[in-house]
């Protein structure tokens, strides 16, 4: 029994009279007795050990060519400036003073040495304690420190096991579209789409800076704030700058999921951002201000290049706001934006997958036979397509391995997990569970998918795909369109609105969205159509109509069509077998269906074959032609494209005849 340590020569045993092991021991050779023999620690205090631990971050690039107007100062100087324009964000426009911001953590109590303050000499009359107080900014934040301090200051952040960072985004899971409003300006008024349709609710600029100046107060009452400094758009000669300031971890972390991350050298010569968001989140507008009906409200100023989010943490705000910014900047140079996924083919084929909410962007476009461009939101320009965006957002509603094994794979360390449910104890994650909400999300960085293409850009799509997630069951699974059918059912925008992601809908119903995205559009609808018509002509691009929804009965008696036969059609598009098929024309909405798709049934391609009741499938797809063609109404005043009248009345004969 007795053991042995003479291995290490410090200990050693033999039994002694009361039949114990007597311990004995070695006379060390200066005399003093070690523990252990192993190589000692570098540090003579715990703090010093401490300390050792963590190593300053790689010191920013060296200066070399004088192409920055940053490449001549030093790094504090550069510090300051840096410092400066984070005050300048932060700083109250009716108020001369205050608050001190400084830069790091407020629980790390380092002295506040590097103070940013403008020194202006002030009558004590003026002095308050908000000049008086510290803002602590928590500047462009790594993942592992985000997630230190969701999980130490906000309650409902864990670590799943999968690594990801679950969250709850709090009463709001979902946007809030009746909530938002643009300032109407002399500029904005004459630029924008206004009235019946159009989702820009308007607000005057004395309401928006009373909300404005409500929230940077908010803000500047916390002990610290997250400024995010990041891009969005892959076109190098279209990016744009966006500062995000935010209360909550959480916040961060998406955005720096959500955005373009800056490399350290492209941080350090940020300068100005050319669009800054203050979202406060929990707090919410005051409902004695003018405009407000709620205790929400996401204000956009396109003259200040300012956004204002008070009363949801709902993230989704923050990234679909920005895209609404991007739908006004862009087409003013002649670039259309979209809200589409793209991807690319091996031999440099482009897809765009056009789709309201929960139609299947996200899922078709992560496809592992090809390159992700992107999930969602999309630019093109003269030089082709590039992602907005750094990262993808997908729904995780009933997510599987087996059907969307690239998106599983990318929930891991980094990951924001928005309103899941998990097991208390192993921490692993119900993606069937719906207690929180139908609209749990997953916020991913866009390397996170193993063939993503980086730089996110790519050539002229080749084809663009309309997705509709029809919950009556009656357009068929794949349609090829003409030019004109492609801009009608694009201004159209038509899918059945599955359940969760806006606020308030919880039983999918037949929704119109004007190019997909009418939440988002900036312009009248007609502009972006015209945009998109030009380019697929000039392109030779091939529009596509496919069903991601029911089939063999509406929603409650039919079912969604299976993921693995929408998969099988994508392929066909993409590969090119299908532009070749045998087609005929489908009643009422005159769409061009093939008679066969390779690993599809063949039942199912014509709708009425897989309705059992005939007369019911004739009635609903009479009622959603009618739901169509009442729709289209507000459309018919306006002329479509330059010149001629050609292609409006084309697109006007494109929808269903009865
Ligand atoms: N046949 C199908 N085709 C596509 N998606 C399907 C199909 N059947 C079920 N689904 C499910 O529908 C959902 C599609 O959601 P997805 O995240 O792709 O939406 P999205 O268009 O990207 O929306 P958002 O703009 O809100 O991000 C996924 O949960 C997917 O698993
Ligand atoms: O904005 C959101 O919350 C999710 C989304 O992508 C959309 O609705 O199109
Ligand atoms: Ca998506
Ligand atoms: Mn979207």
């Amino acid at each position: 029994m007795a053991s042995n340590r003479n291995g290490n020569g410090s200990i050693a045993t033999e039994n002694g009279s009361n039949g114990l092991p007597k311990i004995t021991t070695k006379k060390s050779v200066n005399g003093i007795c070690h523990d252990d023999s192993g190589p000692t620690v570098n540090a003579k205090t715990i703090d010093e050990l401490h300390s050792l631990q963590k190593k300053k971050s790689a010191p920013s690039t060296p200066n070399t060519g004088t192409s920055t107007p940053f490449a001549q100062i030093s790094d504090q100087e550069r510090q300051k400036l840096q410092l400066q324009s984070i005050s300048a964000s932060l700083a109250s426009l009716t108020r001369e003073t205050g608050p001190k911001v400084v830069k790091g953590d407020p629980a790390k109590n380092q002295k506040v040495d590097h103070v940013h303050h403008h020194h202006v000499p002030t009558p004590t009359i003026a002095v308050s304690d908000s000049a008086l107080k510290f803002t602590h900014v928590l500047y462009n934040l790594s993942p592992a420190e985000l997630y230190e301090q969701a999980i130490k200051y906000e309650k409902g952040s864990f670590i799943t096991s999968n690594g990801a960072m679950a969250t709850l985004s709090g009463a709001k899971t979902g946007r809030s579209p009746r909530d938002k409003r643009v300032v109407k300006d002399k500029v904005t008024e004459n630029e924008l789409w206004w009235g019946k349709g159009s989702p820009n609710i308007e607000m005057d600029e004395e309401t928006f800076m009373v909300n404005r100046e409500r929230a940077v107060d908010y803000l500047n009452s916390l002990d610290k704030v997250f400024v995010n400094d990041q891009f969005l758009n892959w076109d190098p000669e279209n990016r744009i700058k966006v500062r995000i300031v935010s209360a909550r971890a959480y916040h961060s972390l998406f955005m720096h999921n959500m955005c373009i991350r800056p490399s350290p050298e492209e941080l350090e010569n940020f300068g100005t951002p050319d669009f800054t968001i203050y979202n406060a989140g929990k707090f919410p507008c005051n409902r004695f201000t003018h405009y407000m009906t709620s205790s929400t409200s996401i204000d956009l100023n396109l003259a200040r290049r300012e956004m204002v989010i008070l009363g949801t943490q709902y993230a989704g705000e923050m990234k679909k706001g920005l895209f609404s910014v991007m739908h006004y900047l862009m087409p003013k140079r002649q670039i259309l934006s979209l809200h589409s996924g793209s991807n690319m083919g091996k031999g440099g084929d482009v897809a765009l997958f056009f789709g309201l909410s929960g139609t299947g962007k996200t899922t078709l476009s992560t496809d592992h036979n090809r390159y992700l461009i992107g999930d969602d939101e999309h630019c093109w320009s003269e030089n082709g397509v590039s992602n907005i965006e750094g990262g993808c957002y997908a729904k995780c509603i009933d997510l599987s391995r087996e059907k969307e094994p690239d998106i599983w794979n990318a929930i891991r360390f980094g990951t924001v997990l928005e309103n899941v449910v998990f097991d208390e104890h192993t921490r692993e994650v119900d993606y069937s569970d719906k207690s929180v909400t139908e609209n749990t999300r997953a916020a991913y960085p866009i390397e996170y998918i193993p063939n993503a293409k980086l730089p996110c850009v790519g050539p002229h799509p080749k084809n663009v795909i309309l997705l509709a997630c029809d919950a009556f069951g009656v357009l068929p699974p794949v349609s090829k369109l003409t030019l004109a059918q492609t801009m009608y059912h694009f201004i159209s925008g038509y899918t059945a609105l599955v359940a969760g992601t806006e606020d308030g809908i919880k039983e999918p119903q037949a929704t119109f969205s004007a190019c997909f995205g009418a939440a988002f559009i900036m312009l009248h609808p007609t502009k972006y159509a015209a945009m998109l018509a030009e380019k697929m002509e000039s392109h030779g691009a091939t529009g596509w109509l496919v069903n991601t929804g029911w089939s063999g009965g509406s929603y409650g008696t039919g079912n969604r069509i299976k993921l693995s036969y929408t998969r099988k059609i994508i392929d066909a598009i993409h590969n090119g077998s299908l532009l070749g098929a045998e087609y005929k024309k489908s009643e009422i909405f005159g769409l061009q269906t093939p008679t066969e798709v390779e690993g599809v049934p063949s039942e199912i391609l014509d709708p009425i074959n897989a309705w059992s009741d005939k007369n019911a499938y004739n009635a609903t797809l009479l009622k959603l032609g009618g739901l169509f063609k009442k729709n289209f109404e507000t459309f018919t005043n306006y002329k479509i494209g330059k010149g001629d009248d050609n292609l409006t009345e084309e697109i006007l004969a494109a929808g269903p005849i009865f």
